[in-house]
């Protein structure tokens, strides 16, 4: 039968819907099974997590929309009241004869069942838990009316949210809100298909912890539709041991160029996260010709304009270009550009590309003559990038980061809650770690060296495992740190120490 399982951490990459697929999934599985089945068993998985994660809870209000997935709500008022809970069910239209046909039924179901049935809520009655039925994949604009107090009010009580499919106000593929409103969930109970909203922009905020019903479906019906993005896994593939002759040349050279007049320590932070993502040699190349070594990691070597040699490091290096790269960056770029075989790109770098059709043209030419970039924007960079509003990147993350990628011929990593990562012709992933502690300066300096120390070890491959491993690390080691209780954000130095030991 259903099945109701915690989505993360996620052993293995999950496939993600969009909406149009998700909505063919459901009728190709209610087609195969008797009427209505698919919503009841929607509504008994609701209310079984709705005992397990509130034992407790005597009072349950739900809050059921116009459409099926208040017609789920109204299933798992029928399944509380069954099981002893007081139950009351809110509706947003008193127009029964309104209801989709298998909402109706289970609003039928539910009265005959002697659950206590209102509509459109002045005030909350005082519940232990809150049952989120308003709207699902059916929601397309911003919520308005009965639907929108109605989660206002649910927002303002003190009671545990459990939304149904996805909390309502909040769009299930882009993970955008429709509107200003949207349920502030403690749980999310995904029904059938995982969608990429819940997973990215407002939506790992928004669901709370989350929950995953197949309702029982075959794993073919779920197969035959082409997800629109993956999620990642959340831990490590096992890495190959360090072979006892190997040696330092074995692990690849970093040079990091960066850190310009009074952002020394942007560079710094990125060098020393190569280092510890373990590459054999990390070289640091400071925009600043004031800028002396890293004094608190000898290990670092002060290697001053390796822009300026013809050939040298910048041709068999990975290169790490832009942290703390300021304005002067823009003049350093063209040998970058045109030398560097693996580049990551970020912070700065990215800014002057941004502003310069000449650097857009020679990054997005470097494929072509089979040298390899990653771009690492923030939303607000990849605006840029795009040339349009930030909020239109955080609308859709994963069209933007997908727009990119095919613009610059290049790997992406669109960071933020749930970062994208998009490549030409791949499935684009999101990443399943990571919190607010990264929300501090320098952490995306970490990012980009530890992604440039990690590709160094595999040369022979394209940025993309690398991208991948050093997202989910980067986030993990964040995750770890709240585990263990840390209040305040993860510096950026600590995160390098923090990602030696997360696995
Ligand atoms: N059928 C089944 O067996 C199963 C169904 N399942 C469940 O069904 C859900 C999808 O149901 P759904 O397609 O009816 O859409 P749903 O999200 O309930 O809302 C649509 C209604 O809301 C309205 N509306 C939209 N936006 C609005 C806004 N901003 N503010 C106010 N109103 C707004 C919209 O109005 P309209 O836009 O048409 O004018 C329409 O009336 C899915 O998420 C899952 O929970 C699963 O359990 C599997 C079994
Ligand atoms: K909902």
């Amino acid at each position: 039968m259903t099945r109701t399982t915690p989505v993360l951490p996620a052993a293995t990459p999950l496939p993600l819907h969009g909406i149009a697929a998700a909505r063919r999934i459901e009728t190709a599985a209610a087609a195969g099974l008797p009427p209505h089945t698919l919503m009841q068993r929607a509504g008994l998985a609701v209310a079984r997590l709705a005992l397990a994660v509130a034992p407790h809870a005597q009072r349950v209000t739900v809050l059921a929309g116009p459409g099926n997935n208040g017609g789920d709500g109204l299933e798992a008022a029928l399944h509380l009241t069954r099981a002893g809970r007081q139950v009351a069910v809110w509706l947003t239209t008193g127009d029964i004869q309104a209801l989709p046909p298998d909402a109706a039924q289970s609003y039928h179901r539910a009265r005959e069942a002697g659950v206590r049935l209102h509509t459109t809520p002045d005030t909350l009655p005082a519940a232990d838990l809150v049952i989120d039925a308003l709207l699902g994949l059916g929601a397309s604009r911003a919520p308005a009316g009965a639907v929108a107090q109605a989660i206002a009010l649910a927002n303002a009580q003190q009671a545990p949210v459990l939304a149904v499919d996805v909390p309502s106000g909040l769009h299930a593929e882009t993970g955008a809100r429709l509107g200003d409103l949207a349920v502030q969930a403690a749980h999310t109970l995904s029904l059938l298909a995982l969608k990429p909203g819940l997973f990215t922009a407002e939506g790992r905020g928004l669901c709370g912890r989350l929950w995953h019903d197949d309702l029982g479906i075959a794993a073919e019906l779920l197969a035959a539709e082409a997800p629109l993005a993956r999620l990642g896994a959340s831990t490590a593939l096992p890495l190959a041991p360090r072979g006892h002759a190997q040696h330092k040349g074995s692990f690849g050279d970093v040079a990091v160029v960066g850190g310009a007049p009074g952002m020394a320590g942007a560079a710094r932070l990125a060098a020393r996260a190569a280092l510890a993502a373990g590459a054999g040699r990390v070289y640091l190349s400071p925009l600043d010709p004031a800028s002396g070594n890293d004094d608190g990691r000898p290990e670092l070597m002060h290697r001053p304009q390796i822009w300026l040699q013809p050939q040298g490091l910048l041709d068999r290096s990975t290169v790490v270009c832009g942290c703390g790269g300021g304005s002067v960056v823009a003049e350093v770029l063209p040998p970058v550009l045109a030398q560097a075989p693996r580049l990551v790109l970020d912070a700065d770098a990215l800014n002057a590309v941004a502003t310069d059709a000449r650097l857009q043209q020679a990054l997005a030419g470097r494929a072509r003559r089979g040298q390899h970039s990653v771009l690492t924007p923030h939303p607000l960079e990849a605006a840029r990038l795009l040339r349009c509003p930030t909020a239109q990147v955080q609308a859709d993350r994963l069209n933007a980061a997908l727009q990119l990628a095919a613009r610059f011929d290049a790997v992406v990593v669109l960071k933020g809650s749930g970062s994208v990562i998009a490549a030409p012709g791949r499935l684009p992933v999101i990443n399943p770690t990571g919190n607010a502690l990264l929300a501090t300066a320098g952490t995306g300096d970490v990012l980009a060296g530890w992604l440039g120390g990690t590709w160094a070890q595999v040369p022979q491959q394209d940025g993309w495992p690398a991208a991948l491993e050093a997202v989910r690390r980067h986030g993990a080691a964040a995750d770890q740190a709240l585990l263990q209780g840390l209040q305040g954000p993860l510096r950026a130095a600590e995160l390098v120490e923090a990602m030696l030991h997360t696995l």
